[in-house]
């Protein structure tokens, strides 16, 4: 039985907790055992990274010149791309999901994420307006970005290195700092990240990680502690209002991907196998914890009961088991607290008269897994667009299947929720693609694909799902501050 680690703080370029810290234990999601004993984070370690993030602005840091930002940032990069299989396996540890999820969808864009951002400030052009002026002679403007300043980073547990990253990268490519606190269920991978700073030479005090839970602990402390000059969080959309309401003492901004209750539309003319597996992935994936996955899913009448059939072909094919076993095709939920929560509105669904196509429980495990947080991945027909399970986003393997007639009947029923991250379309009809596309309200729309990701695109969400847009340059907007010089000529 491997030794079971204690997880401390990266404060200041050094892991550190004091003599008299709390700690608290990290489950394994597939068998239930304590595979970690993390250190809680109080109000004087949260000071202690805001001061060493405040420090390194004024430090060595704040006074690198662009490139040597960015030659830093690819160090990071190519340092993560070669410790690739210790992020894979800190990261499976931490959520339980099969290593193909690690190794093909989310630890490479740790490296991605830090390279695109580096390339970014490289690149990116300054603004300039030549202005008349009565006198004739004319005067210049142009805008300078400085960087915010100490950036508070909350991040999630379903992508918890991708989703960090998404965040760390440009925030240290505009020339931050910043103090990360990770999801008390997945602190490993920040953690390895500390350890990937230091031996790449990023100023210490750049980069700190504390560890510890929302509400009166390192979360609260750091969205509200004055030293932080923004916050960006991904996350539950009632979280998001609590930090925004934090943030809101001493004006700080926000950046937030929030929560989502995506559709998936496919119409008649799709093509039929590709959008199964699209669909399939798109609500299954990471056993269904994917803020950007599908819990609602509208098929044209035409195909709806062969896609039904088909679906619950593919779902009933997945292989449960331990992450590192390579037949494992489908991994069990972060946590028993969150299995309690989609167990409920699996429960809420029969209540509420769904027809259970497939799933709907827990499945039988060996022995030995049994202490894991497993569901069955599940699919229900025959709600009405008001149940519970059709509205609110539960962040599991679950999806509802509806049928459709009319392209103005789905797009109504697509954008009336409270939501609008994502939509996948299917249809091999371009023009009623870039139609449906214009129409449904969300922030990122896939057509005959999904979680295809070009990173210097505009990301985020709609409605409540989110405030802002990350990706390429529209980072620089929330990581910079802009300065407008005008020059009398
Ligand atoms: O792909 C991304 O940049 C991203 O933010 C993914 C989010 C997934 C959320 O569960």
């Amino acid at each position: 039985m491997s030794q079971v680690q204690r997880i401390h703080h990266f404060i200041n370029g050094e892991f550190t907790a004091p003599p008299a810290a709390r700690y608290f234990d990290k489950r394994s999601p597939v068998d239930g055992r304590v595979i970690a004993h993390i250190a809680e984070a109080g109000q004087a370690e949260v000071d202690a990274a805001v001061t060493a993030a405040r420090s390194a602005l004024k430090g060595e840091w704040g006074k690198l010149t662009t490139d040597q930002r960015v030659d830093l940032l690819y160090g990071v990069a190519n340092e993560i791309t070669r410790r690739f299989d210790d992020f894979v396996a800190a990261e499976m540890a931490d959520t339980g999901q099969p290593a193909h999820v690690m190794t093909q969808v989310f630890i490479p864009r740790g490296a991605a994420n830090f390279k695109v951002f580096a390339d970014v400030i490289k690149n990116v052009a300054a603004e300039s307006f030549r202005m008349a002026t009565p006198d004739g002679k004319g005067a210049l403007n142009y805008a300078i970005r400085n960087p915010k300043g100490v950036i508070g980073v909350i991040s999630p547990w379903n992508a918890p290195f991708l989703l960090m990253t998404w965040k760390v990268g440009p925030a240290l490519a505009c020339g931050n700092t910043v103090v990360v606190k990770p999801s008390e269920e997945t602190p490993l991978t920040a953690t390895l990240l500390g350890e990937v700073m230091n031996a790449v030479g990023i100023p210490k005090g750049v980069y700190n990680v504390i560890n510890g839970f929302g509400p009166d602990s390192a979360g609260a402390y750091l969205t509200q502690h004055p030293g932080v000059d923004a916050i960006t969080f991904t996350g539950e959309t009632r979280t998001g209002t609590a930090i925004m309401k934090a943030a809101a003492e001493g004006m700080r901004d926000v950046s937030f991907e929030l929560g989502g209750k995506n559709a998936g539309i496919v119409f008649a003319d799709c093509n039929f196998d590709a959008a199964v597996d699209g669909i399939f992935r798109s609500a299954f994936l990471n056993t269904g914890q994917v803020c950007l996955g599908t819990e609602r899913v509208y098929v044209e009448r035409p195909i709806f009961e062969r896609f039904v059939a088909a679906l619950k072909a593919k779902v009933e094919s997945v292989r449960y088991g331990r992450p590192e076993d390579h037949a494992s095709t489908y991994g069990p939920l972060i946590s028993q607290e969150h299995r309690d929560k989609v167990l409920s509105y699996y429960k809420k669904a029969i209540d509420e008269g769904a027809t259970l196509v497939t799933g709907g429980g827990v499945p039988e495990m060996p022995a030995e897994l049994a202490g894991g947080s497993w569901v069955q991945p599940t699919i229900w027909t025959g709600l009405p667009e008001t149940a519970a399970v059709v509205r609110e986003e539960i962040f599991g393997p679950c999806c509802h299947v509806c049928p459709f007639d009319s392209e103005d009947e789905v797009i109504n029923l697509a954008n009336a929720n409270d939501y609008g991250l994502a939509t996948t379309i299917w249809t091999e009809n371009l023009s009623r693609a870039h139609r449906v596309a214009e129409r449904v309200e969300v922030g990122v729309t896939w057509v005959n694909s999904w979680f295809l990701r070009d990173l210097r695109t505009p990301f985020g969400g709609s409605k409540q799902s989110g405030i802002g847009r990350e990706g390429g340059v529209h980072s620089l907007e929330f990581y910079t501050e802009t300065r407008n010089v005008c020059i009398k000529l």
